[in-house]
């Protein structure tokens, strides 16, 4: 059973004609240094939710965070997102400097029907992360009904979308979340097996928990991307500068052993594609996982691990998958990221298996590689997708009204 209900309130139940609406989308997308957006599959996946109020007269005040800011840092500001979400929506979309106070009350009142107000980056307070009342509460003020279409934001009970529901009736699911709901919770309850999940990226801390329950549904589980170093030095390997989480690797050693008891084939690289610095230039060469040089960092997954994975996949028939095995950015470290997306491509379109990509990043490598319309469902959300597989509930989701 899953923890989190799918049965929530949807949209076209409301009178939305000249309402205020606040609609919590996830536009958490990858820009680049120059602040040019890399990956928009965040945004164009908002569209049919605020294009559908905007068509039935009402009023779009839309709030998201993007990256995780530590108080106001303009890096991290939604103003680069105003353009195509304008082209997208086809409406002018008009953006606040703020998301709370008196700028956004008076923008929100001057909107016309069919208007949308972007509001900046709600992460810069941290009274968003803190899910504060009071926070929740001015956020609401502008509005009259709550509409969460975050999905990728669903298992964080944050201001903006967990406690704003307290102060906004009815609050409601949009069609993104309601999609991303039926088919994660629908496909995913009952795997076809093997089935097979592959964790990579960075967010190492948020990720490990979850391979803890994962060990109890899977049959494969593969390790990639940052993930992996916690997990060598656990087992006594040197792992030079790569990314570590020095206070995870009791947990790790734990995973190690439970996955043994519980007969889930757990899989590290057994080679590792090594820089000397982090940088798209960098000096790199391909060495055993057991050998990676001091000073040193592991960027990528090596060849031997890619042809292990590939032969492991070859058996599954149900794959779900979040973060990059590498620092896909960078040319040099995206082979390992590019060959699973490529293994997951045929398996699915040659052997119909189901292939579940989640994460901002994991999908955005998927759409560089040309490969996301050859997948079975792609997700707009990666710890979510994979919170909701094993079964924790979702704070986004419980505080929405039911159906
Ligand atoms: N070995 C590594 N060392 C550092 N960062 C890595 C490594 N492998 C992958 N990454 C980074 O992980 C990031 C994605 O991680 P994460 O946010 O967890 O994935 P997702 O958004 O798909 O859920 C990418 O920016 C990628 O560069
Ligand atoms: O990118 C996101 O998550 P994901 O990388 O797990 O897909 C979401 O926007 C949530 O971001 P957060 O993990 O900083 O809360």
């Amino acid at each position: 059973m899953m923890a989190t209900k799918r049965s929530v309130g949807t949209l076209g139940e409301a009178d939305l004609k000249g309402k205020k609406v606040f609609v919590r989308a996830d536009l958490n997308v990858p820009l680049d240094d120059a602040q040019k957006i890399t990956d928009d599959t965040r945004i164009r996946a908002s569209v049919p939710t605020i294009k559908f109020l905007l068509e039935k007269g009402a009023k779009v005040v839309l709030a998201s965070h993007l990256g995780r800011p530590k108080g106001v840092t303009p890096k991290y500001s939604l103003k680069p997102l105003v353009p195509r979400l304008s082209e997208l929506l086809g409406v002018d979309v008009v953006m606040a400097n703020d998301c709370i106070g008196e700028e956004v009350e008076k923008l929100a009142a001057a909107l016309p029907e069919g208007g949308v107000l972007l509001l900046e980056n709600v992460r810069f307070y941290k009274e968003e992360e803190k899910n504060d009342p009071e926070f929740a509460k001015k956020l609401a003020s502008v509005a009259d009904l709550y509409v969460n279409d975050a999905f990728g934001t669903a298992h964080r009970a944050h201001a903006s979308t967990e406690g704003v529901t307290k102060f906004l009736k009815p609050a409601v699911a949009g069609f993104l979340m309601q999609k991303e709901l039926d088919y994660l919770v629908g496909a995913v309850a009952n795997p076809k097996k093997p089935f097979a999940a592959i964790v990579g990226g960075s967010k190492v801390s948020t990720k490990i928990g979850v391979i803890e329950s994962l060990l109890a549904k899977v049959d494969i589980l593969i390790l990639g991307g940052g993930m992996i170093y916690t997990f060598y030095k656990a087992q006594g390997y040197a792992v030079g500068k790569s990314l570590v989480e020095e206070d995870k690797l009791e947990l790790a050693t734990s995973l190690i052993e439970k996955a043994k008891a519980k007969g889930v084939s757990l899989l590290l690289p057994t080679d590792i594609v090594v820089a000397d610095k982090f940088a798209p230039n960098a000096e790199s060469k391909i060495v055993p996982a057991t050998a990676i040089p001091d000073d040193w960092m592991g960027l990528d997954i090596g060849p031997d691990a890619i042809k292990t994975f590939n032969a492991a996949l070859d058996t599954t028939q149900t794959i779900i998958w979040n973060g990059p095995m590498g620092v896909f950015e960078f040319e040099k470290f995206a082979a390992g990221t590019d060959a699973i997306a490529k293994k997951l491509a045929e398996l699915t379109t040659s052997k119909g298996v189901t292939t579940i990509i989640g994460g901002g990043d994991s999908v955005a490598a998927v759409e560089k590689a040309g490969l996301a319309d050859k997948m079975s469902h792609i997700s707009t959300g990666g710890g979510a997708s994979l919170e909701l597989l094993e079964g924790k509930p979702l704070p986004g989701v419980l505080a929405l009204d039911d159906a």
